[in-house]
């Protein structure tokens, strides 16, 4: 624990700021005014991903000013690593009562793709009425899958960042901007 610790700091310590406190908040304030014009009449369930996607979904909740329901999907690809595995782990519940509803799917982060193109699956066999997904930063140039977000408030180049609730080896998710781990 007290290498990891060392690591941690250094990798805090020489990390490079890629986007502000201030411009988050700005970016989700454009993203909920999105989807509230696309959402707002559906009566959505806002499904929240567990862990990294904890920060975006409450700050994105309370700019979103009509009637919905909040559930949450704990699911794990990095294993608090910095790489993703080949498989998906299901920890915890699975939401019920999906079917017919509208789901809006809210995680931070939408890499090499393969969690979400799970989720939206899920959802999908679950029996929605339809499936959308929202993400703080899309790391386009990396995606393995055919999936693209329907509401994104940044592109971001094919770095690991950590931050606003993504984690560098379960650490720094409470860092308050989004930060590049130094090559
Ligand atoms: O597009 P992908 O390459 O599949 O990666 C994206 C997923 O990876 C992260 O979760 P992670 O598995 O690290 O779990 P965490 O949310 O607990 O950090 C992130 O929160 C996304 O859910
Ligand atoms: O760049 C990343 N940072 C943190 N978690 C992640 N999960 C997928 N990609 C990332």
């Amino acid at each position: 624990m007290k290498s990891l610790l060392e690591e941690v700091r250094r990798v805090e310590q020489e990390a490079e700021l890629l986007i502000r406190p201030e411009e988050l908040e700005a970016a989700l304030d454009l993203m909920a005014t999105e989807i509230s014009h696309r959402l707002g009449d559906t009566t959505p369930i806002i499904l929240c991903i567990m862990t990294g996607g904890l920060v975006t979904c409450g700050k994105l909740l309370t700019r979103l000013h009509f009637p919905l329901q909040l559930d949450y999907l704990h699911v794990s690809r990095y294993r608090n690593q910095t790489a993703g595995s080949d498989d998906i782990a299901w920890l915890g519940k699975r939401p019920e009562h999906l079917a017919g509803r509208h789901i809006l799917i809210v995680d931070d982060i939408l890499d090499e793709g393969y969690t979400m193109q799970a989720i939206v699956a899920f959802c999908r066999q679950a029996g929605a009425a339809s499936v959308s997904t929202s993400v703080l930063l899309d790391k386009a140039s990396a995606r393995k899958t055919a999936i693209t977000p329907d509401f994104c408030a940044f592109t971001i180049p094919d770095r690991y960042v950590f931050g606003y609730g993504m984690d560098y080896k379960s650490f720094l998710r409470n860092a308050a901007g989004i930060y590049a781990v130094s090559r």
